[in-house]
């Protein structure tokens, strides 16, 4: 089956007040493509990403529809069903590497922590393996980085670990809510190669982005969600060289504007300083 993930209909509404958020939601993942999730802040992008993890508390929130992961309904799986898919099948990458680490712990405790809590092995072949895991996001001196705390290291540096770590398990989806958007651009391109090439290795990859070009620079198709439902899909090229609705021209708009500036901000810079 090449669909790993298969979202129907999903709508999360508040319980309390019955305020719907994410109003009808569809889409599916394929191995080895990139979906990206676009929209401006609020509409809803995050809480379609912890549904699928199973992650939003039914204290607070109702969701009703289908997701499938390779078939299996996840919305009527069992909590156990759910801990043996969760970082294992499933892996979520998150906007802020440092709040992924506990700062009193060394990188290499808490890599070889986490290798030992999903798998039999001896603390030696953990600590192997996540240098090996280290050594696969390219990452320098992995030795080194393992003896480090997380205040030590960059956003960057961090944002690649979080990867290492999400993919130790040989998930076959990986969600990445905002990867690259508390990152410096250099940093930026450096994540988004890592995911580029997970994807070719057989991932599905679902990327929740405000940022268009993030998504043209990884996704193969994309949705722009507005006000909790998907306004306008299709593959980045389409969207991007026609897009159909007024808001997506809109938010297409902003960000040739917004590079406009960096780019005006960087000549003054040279300006300045010649
Ligand atoms: N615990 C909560 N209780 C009430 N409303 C919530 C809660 N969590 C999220 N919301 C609301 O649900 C809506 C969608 O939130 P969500 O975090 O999914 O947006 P988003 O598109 O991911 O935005 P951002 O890009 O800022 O992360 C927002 O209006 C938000 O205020």
């Amino acid at each position: 089956m090449s669909e790993l993930l298969q979202v129907e209909s999903l709508c999360i509404g508040l319980k309390q007040t019955g305020k719907p958020i994410v109003k009808q939601v569809s889409f599916a993942l394929r191995k080895g493509a990139a979906l990206a999730v676009v929209g401006e802040s609020g509409s809803g992008k995050t809480l379609t990403c912890k549904a699928i993890l199973r992650l939003l508390h039914d204290r607070t929130f109702t969701v009703s529809g289908s997701i499938r992961y390779r078939g299996q309904e996840l919305l009527a799986a069992s909590e156990r069903d759910m801990r043996a898919l969760r970082g294992n099948r499933i892996a979520m990458i998150v906007q802020h590497p440092m709040m992924a680490f506990d700062p009193t712990a060394t990188i290499g405790t808490q890599i070889t922590e986490t290798i030992m809590a999903h798998r039999r092995i001896s603390k030696r072949d953990a600590y192997s393996s996540g240098v090996r895991a280290l050594e696969r996001m390219n990452l320098p001196r992995c030795e080194q980085l393992m003896n480090s705390y997380p205040s030590e290291l960059s956003g960057g540096m961090l944002q690649r670990i979080v990867i290492a770590l999400a993919i130790i398990h040989e998930p076959d989806v990986i969600i990445a809510d905002e990867p690259t958007t508390a990152l410096d651009v250099r940093n930026q391109s450096m994540v988004l190669q890592e995911l580029k090439q997970l994807k070719q290795s057989g991932i599905g990859l679902l990327l929740v982005t405000h940022d268009f070009g993030v998504a043209a620079g990884l996704a193969d198709e994309m949705l722009v969600m507005r006000e909790g439902e998907v306004i306008e899909r299709g593959t980045v090229h389409d969207v991007f060289a026609a897009p159909r609705e007024a808001y997506t021209k809109e938010l297409l708009e902003a960000r040739i504007l917004m590079r406009k500036e960096d780019r005006h901000d960087r000549d003054e810079g040279c300006i300045q300083t010649v």
